[in-house]
């Protein structure tokens, strides 16, 4: 793929908020927080998108909280994951499903990456499509990080951006995708599963496999990017989420920040 130049940023408001000074928190404390100022942002009678990952997990603690406290009532959640599901259900959370609730009010979900505009990459924790296909139908998609994930560009952390792909000769599809960003010196490797068996390929919720890729360079065109690699049969779907944010919440060591765009 060429380089190619990036849309203006079109942030449209800002609002920042202070934390204490001389505290030192954790990464994790710093998810909770970004995590507990999005549920602000979710009201009674709200269809709710439940995102996945140690972020989004503690939003879904709190809307349980508020649920069960009866500040919040008639809510019902669409989880993003089988992980998601199961933690809403120890909550008492009511779910449903996009076949039934096709247009949600609000979703709240973290993300690996977010470039200055607000695209992400998702999907380090396995969960890209059913994330996108939800995260696509809301009126507003608020997205919790701590700061550790900006970056100037996707794939600037240097960690993967993740490719769901369908297993049957996953290693035609993982070469596809390597020969088509060579020039951003693309490396493609098959996700192994975390959960102990080193030789087995991670397995998403869908039964697909995960591809990385690594990038040395910048990608370029992001939307060109993603249409690239969905031409590819063996492609299922990418873990750039582009243009979908509407709401960023950023928690650091100096407060909170939340854009609207
Ligand atoms: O597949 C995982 C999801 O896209 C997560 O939302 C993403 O990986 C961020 O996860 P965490 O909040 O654990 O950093």
């Amino acid at each position: 793929m060429a380089l190619a130049s990036k849309k203006p940023t079109a942030i449209m408001s800002s609002s920042s908020s202070s934390l204490p000074p001389q505290l030192i928190l954790t990464q994790d404390e710093l998810k909770k927080i970004a995590a507990y100022k999005a549920v602000e942002f979710v009201e009674s009678n709200m269809v709710l998108g439940l995102g996945t990952g140690s972020t989004a997990k503690h939003a879904i603690d709190r809307i349980g909280e508020l649920l069960k406290q009866g500040k919040l009532t008639n809510i019902i959640g669409i989880p993003t994951s089988t992980k998601t599901h199961e933690q809403a259900l120890s909550l008492n959370i009511p779910l449903s499903d996009i076949d039934t609730h096709p247009v949600l009010d609000l979703a709240i979900d973290g993300a690996d990456e977010v470039d200055p505009d607000m695209n992400l990459v998702k999907g380090r924790g396995g969960s890209l499509l059913r994330e996108k296909m939800i995260e696509g139908c809301c009126k507003k998609f608020v997205v919790i990080v701590d700061e550790s994930k900006l970056v100037d560009y996707v794939g600037g952390s240097g960690l993967a951006l993740p490719v769901e792909v369908v297993p049957f000769c996953w290693k035609f599809t993982a070469n596809k995708l390597e020969e088509l960003f060579c020039d951003a010196g693309c490396v493609a490797r098959l996700r192994i599963n975390a959960d102990g068996n080193k030789n087995a390929p991670y397995v998403t919720d869908n039964g697909n496999y995960i591809i990385d890729l690594y990038f040395k360079k910048d990608i370029g065109d992001l939307k060109a990017a993603g249409d690239a690699m969905l031409r590819f049969a063996g492609v299922v779907e990418h873990g750039m989420f582009i243009d979908m944010a509407t709401t960023l919440i950023v928690a650091s060591e100096m407060g909170v920040t939340v854009r609207h765009k």
